[in-house]
């Protein structure tokens, strides 16, 4: 998974128009089923967030990322909670290097004392904890659809992600890709996010118009993968299934591997910003698929033994 592979434009990304969301309900649960059960990727259009907003949180997460680093490093990440600012910290198993990029956390009942000050960046907490919260009526209005269709009451992963609760554990993520010079651009090694699947129920992913690279690999399991480009669209929200919910649904929505690529340009590369928000169950909710193919097991739990298997591939050299 570390090497480049084959590239290819042949799988589409299918565009999913939410708009009229009650009277269409059904014809929009139909498209997210099947995107969901055959390529495990799809953008969603009409979902309700203003492109004001989206501008609005992206200018906040430059400011941020614009702090000097000794003001970031005030927060810094605490691995265990999901919060704060980390960079060139994260390794995959995937190319065993640090992904080329900073990032800073947004877990709701974890900020104490992670948010930067109104002297330090004034609106900050106000932009973010307000995109938090679009991103997640998001998350569950598509969610609620998988419910129906798995058959669950309607609201089942709405309660399970229900951010009231001190085990909430659903993230905004911000990301910042540096700019690469020409030498790194074409080196092999250097990734500004290799290849993963994501643990988490669902992500939705806002992307800058220009600022590509992100690619997707449909279908899990492939010795020689073949990976797509998806085009980064501002106002289109790009989703994922991740290992939870394709657990949670006996394996039938399809969690898939995706990574973040530097354009090669033959020179030197733009840098690069995305936002990410990942559904991820409260800690005490209980994964159990409605065919019952795997034990059941809480949200806790799960993403503990997805950590701990990443340390492992890490120690003993697994790609
Ligand atoms: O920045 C991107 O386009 C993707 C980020 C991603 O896949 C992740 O953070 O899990
Ligand atoms: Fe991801």
């Amino acid at each position: 998974m570390g090497a480049r592979g084959v590239e290819s434009d042949a799988t589409a990304i299918p565009l999913i128009d939410l708009s009229d969301f009650d009277a269409r309900r059904e014809e929009i649960a139909d498209e997210l089923w099947n995107a969901a059960t055959e390529v495990g990727f799809f953008q969603l259009d009409g979902h309700g967030i203003a492109l004001e907003e989206i501008r609005a949180a992206f200018s906040a997460m430059e400011a941020f990322f614009s702090l000097p680093e000794a003001v970031k490093a005030r927060y810094p990440l605490q691995r265990a909670l999901n919060v704060g600012w980390e960079s060139k910290a994260q390794v995959r198993p995937s190319t065993r290097t640090p992904d080329q990029k900073e990032s800073y956390q947004i877990t709701r009942p974890h900020m104490e004392g992670l948010w930067p000050s109104e002297e330090e960046l004034a609106g900050f907490r106000a932009v973010m904890l307000d995109f938090e919260r679009k991103s997640w009526q998001v998350g569950m209005r598509v969610l609620s659809c998988f419910a129906d269709r798995l058959g669950f009451p309607r609201e089942f992963f709405t309660e399970a992600h229900d951010p009231a609760r001190p085990s909430y554990q659903s993230t905004l993520r911000l990301l910042h890709y540096f700019a690469l010079d020409a030498e790194q651009a074409k080196n092999a090694s250097v990734w500004r996010a290799g290849a993963h699947t994501d643990f988490d129920c669902l992500t939705l992913l806002f992307q800058r118009e220009g600022q590509g690279g992100l690619q997707v690999c449909p279908g899990r399991d492939l010795d020689e993968p073949v990976w797509t480009n998806v085009e980064p669209r501002e106002g289109v929200i790009t989703c994922n299934i991740g290992d939870m919910l394709m657990r949670w649904s006996d394996d039938r929505l399809k969690s898939n591997f995706h990574r973040v690529k530097s354009p090669a340009t033959g020179g030197p590369v733009d840098e690069r910003y995305s936002l990410a928000f990942f559904c991820q169950a409260n800690r005490d909710a209980v994964i159990e698929g409605p065919a019952g193919k795997y034990p059941p097991m809480t949200a806790q739990d799960y993403l503990q033994g997805r950590v701990n298997a990443n340390f492992a591939a890490l120690a003993d050299g697994a790609g």
